[in-house]
Order: structure tokens, then sequence, then C-alpha cells
């Protein structure tokens, strides 16, 4: 926590939609004149893609078919902590990032798979936001889930996370649907105790539901559209938030617990920008006051 340096994490399972919420963070940003250093998970990844191939089959051939880009083996979770830890204090860090696919990397002129090398974060910035896997992460040894000011979890129901997953490892990353599968199943064990665990100790959680048939997620073809669905959304702690506002502002949205709200699938962006844009103000005010220039 901090007032100067403020950091906001948004935390989730691949494919569960992180990207698409820091689209609508970057749109509150802009609108709001926040400089936000963005970074992303995947650049704590430990290995490169060639070098994360040649350790799973390592581990595979002792036996450890479970290896994966989830857990604490294969991400620089110390270095991410410490990165958090030096933004509250200075407002300063490293990063790089991990590129996917031709796409991201060609500006580069690297392969996919390949990390950019480690450089300092912009000068100046209002805040840090974290978009990836393991915002909220807490082990044995580390924890990451003390220092961001906002928490937010990202954690569509199962089917549709794999869903999303499948569609778009295929189509933007070019993999096949046997090693999409493959992936999932290898990260099953590092999801149960290291992604889910995360979710309770979020201050919001934001959980799309279909409410189309996704039983075999396997088979899909389309994810399901805005109509289809319906976002769950909950705070852990809920005093202070206007659900009145909130209900009369977003159209055919319900309380479905004391702390939490459910609103229509297309509502999701809406409800964010109304339900962070109050957060992000206040972040800046208390930032201003810190600074002394307020
Ligand atoms: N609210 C949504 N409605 C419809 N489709 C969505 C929604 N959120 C995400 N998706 C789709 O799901 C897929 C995965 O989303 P996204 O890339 O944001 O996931 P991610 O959590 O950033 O994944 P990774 O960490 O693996 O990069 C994308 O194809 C995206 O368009
Ligand atoms: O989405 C992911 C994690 O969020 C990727 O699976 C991870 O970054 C590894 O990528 P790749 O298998 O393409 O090297």
């Amino acid at each position: 926590m901090s007032e100067k340096h403020p950091i906001i994490a948004i935390t989730g399972s691949s494919g569960a939609g992180t990207s698409t919420v820091t689209r609508t963070f970057q749109n509150i940003f802009r609108r709001e004149g926040v400089k936000a250093a963005i970074i992303e998970g995947d650049s704590f990844h430990r290995y490169d893609r060639k070098a994360m191939r040649e350790r799973m089959a390592e581990e595979e051939a002792r036996g450890n078919h479970h290896f994966s880009h989830f857990g604490p083996e294969a991400n620089l979770f110390e270095e991410l902590e410490n990165l958090f830890r030096t933004y509250a204090e200075t407002g300063r860090g490293r990063c790089r990032k991990y590129l996917h696919n031709e796409e991201e990397a060609a500006p580069y002129g690297q392969e996919p798979g390949t990390f950019t090398p480690w450089e300092d974060l912009p000068e100046d910035t209002d805040m840090l936001f974290y978009e990836g896997l393991h915002g909220a992460v807490v082990t044995d040894t580390v924890n990451v889930a003390q220092y961001p000011d906002l928490l937010i979890g990202v954690a569509p129901s199962i089917n549709l996370e794999w869903i999303q997953k499948l569609i778009r490892d295929k189509t933007q990353r070019r993999y096949s649907q046997e090693a999409v599968v493959d992936t999932i199943l290898r990260r099953m064990p590092d999801y149960v105790n290291y992604i889910c665990p995360q979710f309770a100790v979020t201050h919001v959680n934001f959980q799309r539901v279909p409410v189309v048939d996704t039983s075999n997620p396997f088979i899909a073809r389309d994810i399901p559209t805005a109509d289809e669905s319906v976002c769950v959304i909950r705070f852990a702690k809920p005093k202070g938030i206007d659900f009145p506002y909130l209900l009369s502002m977003i159209d055919g949205s319900w309380m479905s617990r004391a702390n939490t709200i459910v609103v229509p699938g297309g509502k999701m962006e809406l409800a964010m920008q109304l339900i962070f844009t109050p957060f992000i103000w206040r972040m800046m005010e208390r930032r201003k006051r810190a600074l002394g220039l307020a």
C-alpha cells in the first residue's frame, strides 16, 4: 500500500480476460489523465519458450507431468514482489515483455517466445498497473498480495475460461487444440494451488457466467456473447460501495448477496468504469496530498 506510488493489480488465469480488462482501465486512465506504468505478468515467467520446453521435458523424464507456468518454479515471484515493493517505496522499477507471437515480436526484431531486455519503467508515473497470473499470489516465501492498493480478480466460470483460452490460443497464438488441452491439464495442480487462492485475497472479483450451455467447452466454436452471459461482481469489503447508485446506473442489474451485484454481460465494462473511476480519483487525490501537491 502506498499513497505516493499506488499499485492496481488485475489477476486471473490464462484466457480469463485480464488483457481485456486492462483495455477498460486504459480508457479510464486516458479520460482521467492518469499516467500508469502498465506491466504484464508474463514478463515474470522464469524461462523463455525454448527453455520452458526443455525444463518441462526434464521434469517429465523425472515423472512430474505438472511443471507449469502457473507455479512458483516457472516464475520469478521474488522479482515480482520486489518490483511491487520498490515501486510502492520509490515509484521506480524494472520490467520486460514476453513476446507471445509474430505480431508482438516483430516490432522488437525478436523471435516469438522470447523476452525483451529488462528496462527501467518510465519516470514520473502516477501508478503501477499489473495484469497477469500472479498479482495476488502468496506462498510460504513470497507475498505479492500485500502491495496492491486495489486488487481485482478476473475469474470467469471455468468452462467459459477454457473456451476463451482455447479460442484465443488457437486463433491468435497458433496452437493446436491438443496442445491447449495438454496445457490446461498440465497446469491443473498449480491452478488449484496458486491461481484459485488469489481470489480469496482480492478486493473485487469479476466472474462472468454463461447463460448458454457450455458443458463441453472443448467443442465450443464461439465465446458466449455479452448477451449470453452475466457478470457476478463481489466486493470483499462492501462498506463504502454505493450499491443503490450502481443499481440505478446499470440497467438490468441486481443484488444476489449483500456484497454482490450481478450485471448483464454487456454491462461489465460500464460497471468497471462506474466502480473504479472513483477509486482512481481517490488514489490520485491521496497521491497529490502525500506529495504536497494539493
Ligand atoms: N468480457 C468478455 N467478453 C467476451 N470475450 C472476452 C471477454 N473477456 C475476454 N474475452 C476473450 O477471451 C480471450 C482471452 O482474453 P484475454 O486475452 O483478455 O485473456 P488474458 O487473461 O489476458 O489471457 P493471458 O493471460 O493468457 O494473456 C480473448 O479472445 C478475449 O477476446
Ligand atoms: O498465456 C499464458 C500465460 O498467461 C501463456 O501460456 C504463457 O505466457 C506461455 O506462453 P507460451 O506457451 O506461448 O510460450
